[in-house]
């Protein structure tokens, strides 16, 4: 792991159980490939790099191949937007440039594109010339399409399938989905999950029936309450596949809403996502041959975990390879100067774990004082007029540890470059923005709905033989603790599937669930006429636009016609706070 990385002190609680058929599954890594460093718990439970897991994974596959069995690697997308690595690089540089040498260090079988690979166009093009390439195929996007520049015609990001055999002689048709996706920049495209089914080459393509359909897909396999995440479109593709085939053997692996999840759809259809931020790398262990069933486990991602289930140790745990790429993370974040010190936090602020206005949430710091303090320099000589501060939820990623707050840090907790737009209004207009840019949001996830009820539901799965013979152990509820093991704090993963699935038992940390709506600073002690600035993030200028405009009628703002507020971007703003106020 990275120097400085504070180790976890917790083991697994059972080996794992292995099928015929086993998967190594990561989503929503995020750039956080230099592990999490900070000693706060839960930090050190996620303290391996990508170069332990590169030794992991070298390990597990040759227990596969010892075993006579698969194992196949998947990640199903989200790979930049979260940390330095990703998306610290030198101006004029797109995201993941350089870190995304590094996952094509991993034997991965099986990738899918996530919406975070669509924002920018020179990000996706990028990631199409540099990366893709080296896949030979196994970047599959099945409905994600990108133009060259200069030119109109629509190609496949990735594959749009592969059809392959595995090493123990089994045949694979593997597909990666997006689910339909909106904010996309143009130049790109994603097709509704409805329209990939309907393509004549998609039906060709499941035609022909293999051991196994392998989906990796970047939409969430459990329904969520947030309109943004809630957008499983998973059966669309399981009726696709089940019609044709009513009893071939269907892994589906999920991601986007940054949760550890399992649903069991048939007999022969399991759905399972890891979570976020390589803090899960998940586990899935299925029979093809007698009489099917499956294990599922959730691992953290250190050290003790990795050596644990490869019966390694310190002396003989990392491999070459491993410790090469571990010392190239070290390199990159020494030459993006990622360690740099903005200031010193004086406490602990929560993403998750307290609800905002809690003293102790990540975004009542951003909107009561980081938001206004950062407004306020950047924007001198506005400083006499009112001001009321918007942004989503969604911006803001992660938490803030006590102790040193670093370049790196800035890009954990606010990694995207949006910059700050304003309107100036009387304040009777400016106080009702929120509200009514959430009601419009609440009116899509309600019409979502209604689609969604229109779907055919689920069927039940009827005497679904999970666990696998042998997993007895990991049914029972979560494990007691022995009286002298002392739980450190983690997650505690309730999922739709039969059974306990973490790897390490924990004390929950707790965790919330939110909407990535819009917030606003606190309410102002003036009258509905005076004039104020409503200050909002590029990334929403069109839904507070379409506010001020329902509001107001006969301004006609326009997202093009906006000004920016102060030099300072989204990306900006902790590191001048932690400089003005930490320091
Ligand atoms: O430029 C950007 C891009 C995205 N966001 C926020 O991120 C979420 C999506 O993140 P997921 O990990 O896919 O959930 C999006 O809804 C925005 O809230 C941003 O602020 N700026």
């Amino acid at each position: 792991s990275q120097p400085g990385a504070t180790q976890s002190s917790a083991w697994p609680a059972r080996p794992l159980v292995w099928g015929d058929v086993n998967f190594l599954f990561t989503t929503d890594t995020h750039g956080w490939l230099m592990g999490h460093t900070k000693s706060g718990p839960p930090e050190p439970n996620y303290s391996a790099d990508f170069g332990d897991f590169l030794s992991f994974t070298t390990h597990m596959k040759s227990l596969a191949a010892e075993k006579g069995v698969d194992l196949l690697l998947i990640d199903s997308g989200d790979l930049h937007d979260g940390t330095g690595l990703t998306d610290g690089a030198p101006p004029g540089q797109p995201n993941a440039h350089e870190s995304n040498k590094f996952i094509m260090r991993l034997p991965y079988d099986v990738l899918t594109p996530g919406n975070h690979e669509l924002y920018q166009y020179a990000s996706a093009l990028d990631t199409y010339k540099s990366f893709v390439p080296h896949w030979s195929g196994k970047y599959i996007s099945s409905n994600v399409h990108l133009t060259l520049p200069n030119t109109t015609n629509l190609i496949p990001f990735g594959s749009p399938y592969r059809k392959f055999l595995t090493t123990q002689g089994r045949r694979v048709t593997a597909f990666g989905v997006l689910f339909h996706f909106t904010m996309n920049a143009r130049g790109t495209q994603v097709q509704s999950v409805e329209e990939l089914v309907e393509q004549p080459w998609f039906a060709q393509a499941v035609e022909e029936e293999p051991d196994m359909f392998v989906v990796a897909g970047h939409m969430p396999v459990h329904m969520e309450e947030d309109p943004e995440v809630n957008v499983n479109d998973w059966p669309i593709v399981y009726y696709a596949i089940r019609q044709r085939h009513p009893e071939t053997a269907i892994f589906i692996f999920g991601g986007h809403s940054h949760k550890r999840n399992c649903t069991v759809m048939d007999e022969h259809a399991i759905a399972i996502q890891g979570g976020r931020y390589m803090e899960t790398v998940g586990w899935l262990s299925a029979n093809l041959t007698e009489g099917g069933g499956y294990t599922r486990r959730y691992l953290d991602t250190n050290r003790n975990t990795y050596q644990y289930h490869t019966g390694t140790d310190e002396e003989d745990f990392d491999t070459l390879e491993g410790i090469e790429l571990t010392q190239y993370i070290t390199q990159l974040a020494d030459v993006w100067n990622l360690h740099e010190v903005f200031g010193y936090a004086p406490q602990d602020w929560y993403l998750d774990r307290v609800e905002f206005p809690h003293k102790n949430s990540v975004l009542t710091l951003f909107l009561n004082d980081v938001l206004p303090t950062v407004l306020r320099l950047g924007a001198p000589e506005r400083s006499n007029i009112p001001l009321l501060a918007i942004f989503n939820r969604g911006s803001i990623r992660y938490d803030i540890y006590q102790g040193p707050f670093t370049r790196n840090d800035q890009y954990t907790v606010m990694p995207f470059k949006n910059q700050f737009f304003y309107v100036t209004v009387p304040w009777a207009v400016g106080r009702r923005v929120v509200d009514e840019a959430n009601k419009k949001r609440e009116d899509q996830a309600r019409l979502r709905d209604a689609m969604r009820m229109a779907m055919p539901s689920l069927p039940q799965p009827s005497e679904v033989p999970f666990p696998l013979p042998g997993a007895q152990t990991v049914l029972g509820g979560p494990k007691e603790p022995k009286e002298d093991e002392p739980l450190t704090l983690g997650y505690v993963t309730q999922d739709l599937c039969e059974g306990y699935a973490d790897d390490t038992p924990h004390l929950s940390i707790g965790g919330l669930d939110r909407a990535d709506d819009f917030h606003s600073s606190p309410p102002l002690p003036i009258s509905d006429d005076t004039l104020m600035d409503v200050v909002f993030p590029s990334f929403v200028a069109q839904p507070i636009v379409d506010a001020l405009n329902r509001l107001f009628p006969g301004q006609n703002y326009t997202v093009a016609g906006l000004e920016k507020y102060m030099k300072w971007g989204s990306e900006d703003v902790f590191e001048v706070y932690a400089r003005e106020k930490w320091n």
